[in-house]
């Protein structure tokens, strides 16, 4: 019914990935397909609690999630990662784990219109250097390949993106 079962939201703080992630999550369950969403806060806050920010915690995160994917998917369970993913090698790393039923998708939303979201005032911590690390400012975010699906959330309303992941999922 749908072409990949691990449907993978990646960019920036406030680039969308919690916001689309449940709209997504539920055309799904519309459809009869039962999902699960793992989101980098979520998995933050309980099993990843002992990782930070540096790039081999990031992978270490990224790495424990996509395992939870790869066995969620083999009992035929839907899976929405939304993680900022911020380098291509933690792409990389996805796709080793998960393999064909990955679909990542890249939510493009520049720097300077996450910060004007600023949804959880975590940019405004990091310009005061009260987070350390942050992602966009002060620590690295690598654009993906001209392969990887992108979508605009800047200049496409949440229904719009969630229309183009389902063209992109059925189509
Ligand atoms: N230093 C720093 N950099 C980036 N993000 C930070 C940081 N500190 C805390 N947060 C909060 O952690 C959320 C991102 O966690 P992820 O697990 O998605 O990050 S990663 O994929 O391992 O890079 C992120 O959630 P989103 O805003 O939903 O992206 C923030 O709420
Ligand atoms: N096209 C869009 N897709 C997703 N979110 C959008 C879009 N346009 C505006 N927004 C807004 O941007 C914010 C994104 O926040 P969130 O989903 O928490 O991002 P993230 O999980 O990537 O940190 C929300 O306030 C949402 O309403």
């Amino acid at each position: 019914m749908i072409k990949k079962r691990v449907i993978w939201l990646f960019g920036l703080s406030g680039a969308g990935k919690t916001t689309l992630s449940h709209l997504l999550a539920e055309k799904l369950e519309n459809l009869g397909l039962n999902v699960v969403l793992l989101d980098g806060d979520d998995l933050r806050a309980g099993l990843n609690a002992d990782l930070g920010f540096s790039n081999a915690d990031r992978a270490e995160n990224i790495r424990r999630a996509s395992h939870i994917a790869s066995l969620l998917v083999k009992r035929d369970i839907v899976c929405i990662g939304s993680f900022i993913t911020p380098l291509n090698d933690h792409r990389q790393l996805i796709s080793q784990i998960v393999g064909d039923e990955l679909l990542l998708v890249y939510l493009d939303c520049p720097t300077s219109e996450c910060e004007r979201r600023d949804v959880k005032g975590l940019y405004r911590q990091a310009r005061n250097n009260a987070i350390a690390d942050f992602t966009g400012i002060s620590a690295a975010f690598e654009l993906p390949n001209a392969a990887v699906l992108s979508i605009n959330t800047q200049h496409h309303t949440p229904e719009e993106c969630v229309d183009m992941l389902l063209r992109e999922l059925t189509g």
